[in-house]
């Protein structure tokens, strides 16, 4: 059996807000070859507990550890050039850019190139060869010269988890990469994903999902939270069995349930 080797590990991690505790002792591991599925109804703390483990937020309380370091203080941006990353929805934001300049912001964020130096990243090699294989693991390659805004939806997507990509993460977190991507579509956008973090070696996924038919089927491991606390923590199938937690996680839940 292979032995699996921490990643990620959070401690006793606590979001508060003012009053309002959007996360409460919330203690969670990932190793290599996980694939975590955080799920949760509406509010329960699900972006504020991905916004902490990437250090876009400070947590009130508890720790967060990569690879066996604090990361206290380490900035999204720089977190992410470790190893940390997340789909961020650059195609979503610069819409005028082509395919191949959003994978080439990332990569030039990889390579700790300065801004300036954007308008020359096209011929840039190193920029050129990260751009090529995370286009080609994400079937991207075609569309190479083509606007985001001119991608079909669920390319979009898949651009948005590519750029995340280019700063060639051990951990990825991604938040819905299907939303608004038709049933027909989603397993297609998922299948790549999967294919493209074996290509690229990610080590282990995060996922915030709300569609339990992807849950289901990709997950090794689930995370259910309401109210901001962790209320299971358990392999896809007993997970499933679980009646209790899955009739919270999708809404039609009693109000209170035993934490894991
Ligand atoms: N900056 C903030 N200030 C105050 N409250 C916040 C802030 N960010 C989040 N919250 C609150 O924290 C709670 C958890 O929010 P969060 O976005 O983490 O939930 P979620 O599980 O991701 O929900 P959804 O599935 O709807 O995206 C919510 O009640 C939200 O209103």
């Amino acid at each position: 059996m292979q032995r699996e080797k921490m990643l990620l590990r959070a401690v006793n991690i606590s979001r508060h807000y003012g009053d309002f505790r959007a996360l409460e002792h919330v203690d969670l591991s990932l190793s290599t070859g996980e694939f975590v599925s955080v799920v949760g109804p509406n509010g329960a703390g699900k972006s504020t507990l991905v916004n902490v483990l990437t250090g876009l937020h400070q947590p009130t309380t508890g720790r967060v550890y990569f690879r066996g370091d604090d990361i206290a203080g380490v900035g999204a941006v720089e977190l992410a050039t470790c190893g940390l990353a997340r789909a961020f929805q650059l195609a979503n934001v610069f819409l005028d850019l082509t395919v191949r300049q959003t994978i080439a912001v990332s990569a030039s964020s990889y390579l700790k190139l300065r801004r300036s130096a954007f308008v020359n990243l096209m011929g840039h090699g190193e920029v050129d060869g990260i751009v090529r294989r995370v286009a080609q693991a994400f079937e991207l390659t075609p569309w190479l010269d083509v606007k985001a805004r001119a991608l079909p939806h669920g390319r979009r997507k898949l651009l948005d988890v590519a750029s995340a990509f280019a700063l060639h993460p051990k951990v990825i977190l991604l938040d819905e990469p299907t939303a608004g991507v038709s049933t027909a579509d989603k397993h297609g956008v998922m299948e790549t994903l999967l294919s493209a973090s074996k290509t690229l070696g990610v080590e282990a996924i995060v996922l915030v999902e709300h569609d339990m038919d992807l849950v289901s089927r990709y997950s090794t491991r689930i995370i259910a939270m309401q109210a901001g606390k962790k209320i299971a923590d358990l392999p896809r199938d007993e997970f499933f069995q679980n009646e209790e937690v899955v009739s919270i996680v999708i809404g039609k839940g009693a109000a209170n349930v035993s934490c894991a």
